[in-house]
């Protein structure tokens, strides 16, 4: 995790040359989370191949060892843990840090609500402005309590239920990582948890607790209503889990291979599924040439390589009800808009705001200082597209410890006349700590 004495690294991106090359991105972090999360909790001892080594999987990894689990790394990738089984995670003797990490946060409150256990958790000064309420207060209702900070917020304490109360619950909000928590709790609650999510949300849960031998049933209404129910006090059996690349890894160097002219660069070995491949689906109607060669399954998840060539975008106007697919990838979806051909309008967009930034604002900040115009809306952004002339360029640029707008704005450096400046890239090193050497690899870097 970033230490407080560490320096920022600013960094400055310049103009690259057509890119090419052949490359993998770093494992999924949202299955890298739960193969954690999940192995802990199963009785035995499961591998993990293609975990993804970022701080925010680390930091489910030292909490999950923090409450009993013997985690180890047994090389680049490659991890094996002996759970506890479900019911049988420890006190933890010192607070969770859970670093920059919302997923760890969220999930692991609702893993440790239907604990016998007190937890605290903290954050660095970005997760500790994040809102917790969408998980204090249905956990609450499974008998959880806490003492949070102003706001339900990090730092804050909690009290586990066990027996817990089994919920029934609709997801006030589209997101994967509350819909998580509840089944996490409902685990080792008696009877029946039920998630009622009215926008489907990446579904890696429900496929991964299916695979530790978990009772789910998914069953999805004729408005596209998914209904999770999940079977409590279950018995996790331990699995050998590969981890597939993470697309939203991948949406860096496959934006930036459209925009800088001449490119053509494959990407191997990416998650495809559709609860996450909404921005290809966007680049492609914006006129990217991507195409999805050796389509396959691995470890339960649909996976596949991409060969992404440089191509004339148009600006477009997505259906917000796409949001959940692509939700972390709207940044870098940004820096595409900003270089197509005319007028892109996003709305529906108000869980960017509660990000590691608030990523509306902080995208409209530095699209600006690279040359755009832009007109930021309460809940998305208009974009005035500039026809593939590079940006003028400019910064520093305030990423406000937030990974993505990090990458985003490297990658439109690429496609620069003066070279955009990065305030600070230690920041990547929670989700993509290969990104600048892979950059190098596809000729992206002196
Ligand atoms: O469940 C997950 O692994 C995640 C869900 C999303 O958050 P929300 O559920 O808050 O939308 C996403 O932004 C995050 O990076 C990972
Ligand atoms: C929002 C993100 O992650 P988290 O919520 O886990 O911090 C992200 O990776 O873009």
């Amino acid at each position: 995790m970033t230490q407080p004495d560490d320096q920022p690294t600013p960094t400055t991106f310049r103009a690259a040359p057509a890119l090419a090359g052949s490359v993998t991105v770093p494992g999924d972090k949202s299955i890298s989370h739960r193969s954690l999360m999940l192995s802990a909790l199963a009785v035995g001892e499961s591998r993990v191949e293609g975990l993804l080594e970022g701080e925010d999987v680390l930091a489910t990894a030292a909490a999950m060892r923090a409450m009993g689990a013997q985690i180890d790394r047994d090389a680049e990738g490659i991890w094996h843990v002996h759970g506890v089984g479900v019911g049988g995670l420890l006190q933890p003797d010192t607070a969770l840090d859970m670093g920059n990490s919302g997923t760890s946060t969220r999930l692991l409150m609702g893993l440790l609500a239907s604990h016998d256990l007190t937890a605290t958790f903290t954050g660095d000064p970005s997760l500790s402005k994040r809102p917790m309420a969408r998980v204090t207060e249905p956990l609450s209702r499974m008998g959880a309590s806490f003492t949070t900070s102003p706001g339900e917020r990090l730092p804050l304490t909690m009290r586990g239920a066990c027996p817990a109360v089994p919920l029934d619950y609709r997801l006030p909000v589209a997101s994967a990582q509350v819909k998580s928590a509840i089944l996490l709790a409902g685990l080792n609650a008696p009877g029946i948890t039920r998630v009622v999510e009215p926008v489907p949300t990446r579904d890696h849960s429900e496929r991964m607790l299916r695979g530790f031998g978990a009772d789910i049933s998914v069953d999805t209404e004729a408005d596209g209503t998914r209904i999770i129910s999940l079977v409590g006090e279950a018995e996790l059996k331990p699995q050998q889990i590969i981890v597939p690349g993470d697309p939203s890894s991948a949406a860096f160097p496959m934006v930036a291979a459209l925009l800088v002219p001449g490119s053509r660069v494959t990407i191997g070995n990416v998650g495809l599924n559709a609860t996450r491949a909404g921005l290809i689906d966007l680049l492609r109607e914006m006129g990217g040439a991507i195409e999805i060669v050796n389509a396959r399954e691995v470890g339960g998840e649909p996976v596949g390589d991409l060969i992404v060539s440089a191509s004339a975008l148009t600006g477009v106007e997505p259906d917000p009800a796409r949001a959940p697919s692509m939700i972390d990838e709207y940044p870098v979806a940004f820096i595409a808009a900003a270089l197509a051909q005319g007028r892109s309008i996003f709305r529906g967009l108000e869980e960017l705001r509660v990000k590691e930034s608030d990523r509306i604002t902080t995208m409209a900040k530095g699209l600006r200082a690279i040359g755009v115009t832009v007109e930021e809306l309460e809940d998305g952004i208009i974009i005035e597209g500039r026809g593939g002339a590079p940006f003028p360029g400019g910064g520093p640029i305030a990423t406000k410890l937030d990974h993505r707008i990090a990458m985003s704005f490297a990658v439109a450096g690429l496609v620069s006349r003066a070279g955009v400046t990065i305030d600070d890239m230690r920041p990547v090193a929670t989700s993509f700590p290969t990104f600048v050497p892979l950059l190098r690899a596809i000729g992206a870097l002196e």
